[in-house]
């Protein structure tokens, strides 16, 4: 393993022995968007088997036969369009987050970050911190809600990298967040913005999609979830449903943002291959919006802390020109969390939260 320091690396001396770090994951992103690092990024978060749950060898030929071949071309075209001056939104939001939530804990705790693909990677964050002689590592994947696909898949691998270590310092993961009040505050104060500007006919929360199985996979009873109404309530036999807990996360908001019933809707999007993913589809309800006669609609994206492919394009060109060609007027994508106070302070809360 080629462990690449940098001059901000902390070194091991007496003062860093007994601090707490602090590793941060959010998903990752191509390292540029030209077509060889896309394909590159794509490979490795499309083998994870948490992502494309299928054999090794379909999902090998899946990757290779079709994904590499001609999404990757596709999908660097849109990340071109999405890339900044700084790089990639959700790296340099990740970037900036680092620093802001370091200053904020102080010299107890060393903050590092990482991304379960591509760089910097877990393994190499995580061996910056063996250096140090910590006594606690609190692992905090970006993921508001937990899945399979993104906070398993990161505990995976740091249980993985760390599984190698002689001394394994004590561990902590934060599973899930979504119910965390500054989380939700942090949503409702960039929402409040818009909703003081002008009214809005509807309300959209749409959050990333999920394959149907993976969810049914995760039913232990295999009688709990029915990906019906179901989800509609948390409660402690639904509590690792990924879809329950986005209608938690909207219920929360909605409460919060004191909107009506009737003027929202949940929905899902990011859908890809032809297996049934979790319904409804944010495409589908934007067609039905329109087709009631809905003109505005202001568009929140619960499931990502950070601006990325998924809400800058995805929410706010592609279903924006989706609603304006079924006749809507008015799409506004409310901003993910980014580098905001309130979300480095839902950090903070988070990592102070065991003591
Ligand atoms: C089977 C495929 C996918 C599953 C399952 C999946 C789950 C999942 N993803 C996120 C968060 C993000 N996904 C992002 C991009 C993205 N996601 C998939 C596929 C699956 N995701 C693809 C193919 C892509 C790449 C974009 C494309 O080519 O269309 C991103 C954005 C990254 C960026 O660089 O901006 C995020 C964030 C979660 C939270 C999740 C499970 C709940
Ligand atoms: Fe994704
Ligand atoms: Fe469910």
């Amino acid at each position: 393993m080629n462990i690449q320091t940098s001059p901000t690396t902390h070194t091991t001396t007496k003062k860093s022995i007994g601090k707490t770090g602090v590793l941060i994951v959010n998903l990752g992103t191509p390292d540029s968007p030209n077509t060889p690092d896309v394909r590159k990024y794509l490979r490795e978060f499309l083998m994870d088997g948490r992502v494309i749950d299928i054999s090794y060898t379909s999902r090998w030929m899946l990757i290779n036969l079709i994904i590499a071949p001609f999404r990757a071309p596709k999908s660097a075209k849109v990340y071109k369009e999405l890339w900044t001056e700084a790089g990639s939104p959700l790296k340099t939001y990740g970037v900036a987050v680092e620093e802001m939530l370091q200053k904020a804990l102080g010299n107890e705790y060393v903050v590092k970050l990482a991304m379960r693909y591509q760089s910097p990677s877990i393994e190499n964050s995580l061996a910056e911190l063996q250096q140090l002689g910590l006594s606690k590592i609190t692992v905090i994947p970006f993921f508001p809600q937990y899945a399979s696909a993104s906070t398993g898949s990161v505990y995976e691998e740091v249980m993985r990298v760390l599984s190698q270590w002689q001394v394994m310092p004590e561990l902590r993961f934060v599973n899930r967040f979504l119910d965390h009040p500054k989380f939700i505050e942090g949503f409702v104060q960039a929402g409040k913005k818009y909703l003081a500007e002008r009214d809005y006919d509807h309300i959209l929360f749409s959050y990333h999609g999920l394959p149907e199985r993976q969810i049914l996979k995760g039913d232990y009873t295999g009688k709990q979830c029915k990906l019906g109404s179901c989800c509609d309530t948390a409660n402690r036999h639904n509590q690792f449903c990924y879809r329950a807990q986005c209608f938690e996360t909207t219920r929360l908001l909605v409460k919060e943002l004191g909107l009506e019933e009737g003027t929202y809707t949940t929905a899902f999007q990011s859908r890809l291959g032809k297996t049934p993913w979790i319904k409804p589809y944010t495409d589908d309800i934007i067609k039905e919006l329109a087709g009631r006669g809905i003109k505005s609609v202001l568009a929140f994206s619960p499931s990502f802390v950070a601006d990325c492919l998924e809400t800058t394009i995805e929410i706010g060109d592609e279903y924006k020109e989706l609603f304006e060609e079924q006749g809507g007027e008015h799409w506004q994508l409310v901003e993910s969390l980014n580098d905001s106070k309130i979300w480095v302070e839902t950090l903070v809360d988070l990592v102070k939260q065991e003591a």
